[in-house]
């Protein structure tokens, strides 16, 4: 098992990645729990493949189960399913130091999350990462939140899990293109600060992708080092250090806007894209060769992810998706911060980038090829 620690002083915690986690999840939370009952909420999908393995370990340790279940999808993670997950917590007569227990992908971590950060103030909650994206990104770090009519991720709150399990055996039963769509986030610490890990998975991302454990276990526990390091420096996004964790985000986030939240478009695909136009326009302005912003964009493709805005055929303009991102959570003082490159393995946060240029760059890549 890889234990990797996230080191936040008295809220610091352990991600611990191995196989059967699941089955073993009883042992693992029971050091956490007060109560002989656990509240979890989850997904349809999830529930389907895990509820039986993860019910049988707390039954096996005589802790009851209580499941929330929920519609799958980007579109549980707003208001109403906020309402949802609070009622039936409050229901349930959760007490602020109870651990409220997410199992699923990053949609539930996120809703399941800032639920907890809310009830009564703050109970404690543990994270079960079930998607790839999870297991790597949003189960780590403590960024919780909903989606809004006006945007991604507008309410929320900084609230850290107390223990993260990441199963890879989970992952056998999660669709290919949920795979694809949470290597994307995986290539996004090779691109932002990794050039080795970034050619590392250009040998290996095939093997990752098709989940051989070796290969597998090796990329999730190196992107959650990464991210665990990263969010140790600055865990509310304010030293110009956690941003970088946003590279692609500000294209890709107005992407998923643009497309509803819907599947059409997930979040990773969109980060996926998003990296891709991050690491153009940064070629566009001097900062990187050309040849490594195709290198970027071969790395997506390669995948299987998408790496064409002009593929999805929008209807809309550069100026448009420059519009939503005016609602980005890096505005700051009326001007938007980008993550950009002067390399594979370099970004950093531009503070001077002009949003008009932006809009016009996106309309020649909304009518690209
Ligand atoms: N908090 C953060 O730091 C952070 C980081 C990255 C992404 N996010 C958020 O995470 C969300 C995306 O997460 P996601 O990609 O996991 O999406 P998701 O939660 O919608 O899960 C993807 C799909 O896979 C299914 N699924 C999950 N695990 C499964 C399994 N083991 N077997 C079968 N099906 C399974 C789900 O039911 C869903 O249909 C977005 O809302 C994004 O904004 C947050
Ligand atoms: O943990 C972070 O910090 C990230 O930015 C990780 C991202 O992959 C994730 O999608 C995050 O939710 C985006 O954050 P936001 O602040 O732009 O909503
Ligand atoms: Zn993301």
């Amino acid at each position: 098992m890889a234990v990797v620690p996230v080191e936040l002083g008295g809220r610091s915690y352990q991600v611990r990645i191995s196989a059967n986690l699941l089955a073993e999840a009883a042992q693992h939370c029971i050091p956490l729990l007060r109560k002989n009952s656990v509240s979890i909420v989850t997904d349809a999908n999830v529930a389907e493949n895990w509820r039986e393995t993860v019910e049988a370990s707390f039954d096996r340790a005589a802790i009851a189960t209580r499941w929330l279940i929920l519609d799958p999808g980007e579109s549980t993670k707003d208001w109403s399913g906020l309402e949802k997950v609070t009622d039936w917590l409050l229901a349930g007569q959760v007490e602020r130091g109870d651990h409220v227990i997410a199992l699923g992908g990053g949609v539930i971590g996120d809703l399941v999350g800032f639920a907890a950060a809310v009830l009564k103030r703050g109970c404690n909650f543990i994270q079960l990462p079930t998607s790839l994206l999870a297991q790597v990104d949003s189960s780590v770090g403590g960024k919780t939140a909903i989606n809004t009519r006006t945007g991604k991720n507008l309410i929320g709150a900084f609230h850290q899990p107390s223990l993260v399990l990441a199963d890879l055996s989970a992952l056998g039963t999660l669709p290919d293109r949920q795979m694809r769509a949470g290597y994307a986030e995986i290539l996004k610490y090779g691109v932002l600060g990794d050039r080795a890990f970034f050619d590392w998975l250009a040998a290996n991302g095939t093997a990752v992708l098709a989940r051989e454990s070796d290969a597998l276990e090796r990329a999730v526990a190196t992107s959650v080092e990464a991210k665990a390091r990263i969010v140790a420096e600055d865990e509310r996004e304010t030293a110009d250090r956690r941003a970088l964790l946003n590279l692609g985000h500000t294209f890709g986030h107005a992407l998923e806007a643009e497309t509803g939240f819907s599947d059409r478009l997930l979040h990773g695909e969109a980060v996926a894209l998003g990296m891709v136009l991050a690491a153009r326009y940064s070629a566009r302005i001097g900062l990187m060769p050309d040849a490594e912003a195709a290198q970027v964009a071969r790395s997506v493709e390669t995948a299987g992810l998408p790496g064409e805005i002009a593929a999805l055929a929008l209807d809309c303009d550069g100026q448009r998706l420059a519009d939503h991102m005016l609602h980005d959570k890096k505005m700051d003082a009326g001007t938007l911060p980008f993550i950009l490159l002067r390399g594979i393995g370099t970004a950093f946060v531009a503070r001077d980038v002009d949003l008009a240029d932006v809009a016009a760059f996106l309309d020649e890549q909304l009518r690209a090829h």
